[in-house]
């Protein structure tokens, strides 16, 4: 039994004309432990996916189980860290953080919480903004409450809508690297969209691109043979990160070359002539 299955997904939105099917047959399995990626364009229906895995929707048809019981609204076990923060702006970093280790732990004491809260705004290097309240923090920063919010929880999986978008190059390469972290040592599952080949290439054990949408489909899946720990420095130079890059590169290309030439053939304007323009604009 896969931990996470997805069969035969479709999700539309809309009704009667206004109807359009985003998802079209999705099918998708994920073992215990695995660290899967998903790379797909902007629009494509990637975060449309995550909502159903986490349960915030429901598919139009199809299923999705999770340790083999169907998904039914969300749950503790699987945490996600959206692209946008969603902080709650009266509260502080660390209220903001505890507010959730608390309704995931509710046993434990408060000194046992703010010890969770600590340990992992730390993490994500915001000690010294603990008691700052979001409007006084920037974008990145926020993004960082977010992430360590939803790893502070301890989910069993870890689902991440493009979570690191909004942060500078260093301090994305330290969070990738901090969640690949709790990944390894917990032993957790993880599912990873992103529009960032070298970051699912840097993270996962499969990467698999979502074909772009309406009706958007998962590709072919690219298994990463790299060792781990990988050595980000050293994947430049490393034949099988080259090869495995270049084919999801083009791949991705490929379709989105195909999804052009559609849409070409499906706007051929007409050939419009103005009528008696001539002499007016004098
Ligand atoms: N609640 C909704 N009602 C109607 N249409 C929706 C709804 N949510 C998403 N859509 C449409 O579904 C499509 C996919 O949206 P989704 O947000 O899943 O894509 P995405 O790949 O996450 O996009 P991005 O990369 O820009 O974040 C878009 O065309 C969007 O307009």
């Amino acid at each position: 039994m896969a931990y996470l299955e997805l069969n035969n997904i479709y999700k539309t939105y809309g009704q009667g004309e206004h109807e359009t099917e985003v998802l079209s047959n999705i099918n998708l399995s994920i073992e215990e432990g695995e660290f899967v990626a998903i790379v797909g364009f902007t629009g494509s229906g990637k975060t449309t996916l995550v909502n159903l895995i986490n349960g915030l929707i429901e598919p139009t048809k199809g299923e999705v189980l999770f340790k083999g019981q169907p998904v039914q609204g969300t749950s503790h076990e699987r945490g996600v860290i959206f692209q946008n923060y969603s902080l709650l702006p009266w509260l502080t970093v660390g209220q903001n953080v505890y507010m959730a280790v608390k309704e995931a732990f509710p046993k434990k004491s408060k000194k046992e919480l703010n010890e969770i809260v600590a340990n992992y705004v730390e993490m994500v290097s915001l000690t010294p903004a603990i008691n700052k309240r979001p409007n006084e923090l920037s974008g990145g920063m926020r993004q960082r409450v977010a992430v360590a919010r939803a790893l502070a929880m301890k989910p069993e999986m870890i689902i991440m809508d493009e979570p690191l978008g909004a942060l500078d190059a260093l301090t994305r390469g330290n969070l990738q690297d901090e969640i690949l972290n709790i990944w390894g040592k917990d032993k957790r599952t993880a599912l990873l969209i992103t529009n960032d080949v070298d970051e699912g290439i840097y993270m996962a054990d499969r990467i698999i691109p979502l074909r772009p949408g309406p009706n958007a489909t998962l590709g072919p899946e690219f298994k990463i043979d790299i060792e781990r720990p990988r050595d980000k420095t050293e994947l430049n130079d490393n034949a099988n990160f080259k090869e495995t890059r270049n084919a999801i590169i083009e791949y991705l290309m490929d379709i989105g070359n195909e999804r052009k030439s559609e849409a070409q053939e499906a706007f051929v304007l007409p050939e419009l002539e103005p009528k008696s323009f001539v002499g007016r604009f004098k």
